[in-house]
């Protein structure tokens, strides 16, 4: 048994559990066996279970974080294909209310029979006994009484479980610091370092980057140096263009075309890998902005707004409200990051967006696909955009023409005397 699954181990009783059941997140906690209720609240969760299913939890609990999320992000595909087609599995996780880096993530499984039950019992055994980073429990309702027992494989104990009020905030901001939001440059160069044995692309990566040294703060940019962000096809592109035409300005993207060889490779990775990647694609731009902006003004099609929205709105999967709140240190632009003299959001209904993306007839990218599907997911992007601390960000309407955006552009970066 590792470190890492006795460590968890040992806080087993004071950690509480999450699990999305049906899109609503259901929490509950250990409580003393002997006199642990089920209560209505636990029995809600597992009452929304067909009668006679059983039930089982995974948690991973290898230590180390790369290692932990890219077994977790395989553990849905073995899932998928391991059970019973009957069987169901929804995203589970377990955390110390309140203490950084506590957070495991796992899954709640779900066997409406005792066939399917018996096949996905001798599965996770047989997961058990690979030495697989897994803490296992099944889920026990003590007829005609309220109580449901949760009884941990690892360790063959039993505790009794009741519910728990939701956490203060979303459990998922417990990890995010440099697991999903990198807040230097090092931290992110230090996750690609670590994976580099694993996936070959990392070291092509690593070869790009700027030294430590090229890192520190540099005078201040003799021209102005303007970041457009926004959703796709919110119009960034084509201001960006005309932006560069009417400025006499150079136009950079984030991440810069040098990464384009392995964006899609990383696109693939669990959060950790791929924020990293995009994290340090801005310290490359970064670099190159600082080439350019002594000689023209320059603009950037996406830069750290793109990066911590998108990482911040994925990681906490739950209603806006559940974003950290505004002000959170989780919002604020990394110390050794270059900031924009001023970041444009393109704002846009959804329905006219949605039109020019498919006029613009692009594929879009897995996440642009999410963010179609899934409001929520959306409404999280913008308001996580909008909370990010650092430079001066202005929001634009980006409904009207595009030669009348730029003008609206045009006349801000004056009127703010960017120019
Ligand atoms: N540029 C960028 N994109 C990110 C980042 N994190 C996630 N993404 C995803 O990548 C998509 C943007 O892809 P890009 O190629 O930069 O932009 P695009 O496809 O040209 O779309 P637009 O820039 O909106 O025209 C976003 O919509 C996100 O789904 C990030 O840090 N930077
Ligand atoms: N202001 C605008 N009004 C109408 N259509 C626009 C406007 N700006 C861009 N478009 C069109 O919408 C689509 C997406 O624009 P694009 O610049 O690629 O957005 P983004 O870079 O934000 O994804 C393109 O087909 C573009 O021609």
């Amino acid at each position: 048994m590792s470190r890492r699954t006795m460590a968890l181990l040992s806080q087993w009783t004071s950690r509480v559990f999450s699990v999305d059941m049906d899109g609503e997140t259901v929490y509950f906690k250990i409580h003393d066996t002997q006199t642990g209720k089920g209560g209505k609240e636990v029995l809600r969760m597992f009452g929304n279970i067909q009668k006679g299913a059983s039930c089982y939890s995974l948690l991973v609990s290898s230590g180390e974080k790369i290692h932990s999320a890219r077994f977790h992000w395989k553990l849905k595909d073995k899932l998928s294909t391991a059970l019973p087609p009957q069987c169901r599995f929804s995203p589970m996780c377990s955390f110390l209310p309140g203490v950084r880096d506590s957070l495991v993530h796992g899954y709640f499984l779900q066997a409406p029979s005792s066939d399917s039950s018996a096949t996905t019992e001798r599965l996770l055994r047989q997961w058990l006994r690979l030495d697989d980073p897994l803490l296992v429990c099944s889920y026990l309702h003590e007829e005609n009484t309220p109580r449901w027992i949760q009884h941990l494989w690892n360790t063959e104990q039993n505790h009794g479980i009741v519910p728990s009020e939701a956490p203060e905030s979303h459990p998922a901001t417990l990890n995010l610091i440099n697991s999903d939001v990198f807040y230097s440059f090092q931290a992110a160069r230090d996750v690609l370092q670590k994976c580099a044995d694993i996936i070959p692309e990392a070291a092509s990566v690593l070869e790009l980057l700027p030294c430590d040294g090229d890192m520190e703060a540099r005078s201040k940019p003799d021209f102005p140096i303007i970041v457009l962000e926004g959703l796709d096809a919110t119009g960034k592109t084509t201001l960006t263009e005309s932006l560069r035409d009417a400025l006499g300005a150079t136009l950079l993207r984030s991440p810069p075309p040098c990464l384009s060889p392995w964006r899609a490779r990383f696109d693939q990775e669990p959060p950790i890998l791929r924020r990293a990647f995009y994290a340090l694609g801005n310290y490359i731009t970064a670099q190159q902005i600082y080439s350019q902006t002594s000689k023209t003004p320059v603009i950037i099609d996406r830069f750290w707004h793109s990066t911590a929205a998108y990482a911040i709105a994925t990681a906490v999967n739950g209603p806006v409200c559940d974003l950290p709140a505004e002000g959170s240190e989780l919002y604020r632009w990394p110390s050794d990051l270059l900031q924009p003299s001023v970041v444009f959001l393109l704002t846009l209904d959804p329905e006219e967006r949605k039109r020019r993306l498919k006029d613009r007839g692009q594929g879009e990218t897995k996440e642009e696909h999410e963010l179609d599907l899934n409001q929520v997911f959306r409404l999280r992007v913008e308001e996580a955009y909008k909370r990010i601390s650092g430079p001066t960000c202005i929001s634009v309407d980006a409904s009207s023409s595009a030669e009348q955006v730029l003008r609206q552009v045009l006349l801000l970066i004056k009127a703010k005397r960017y120019l």
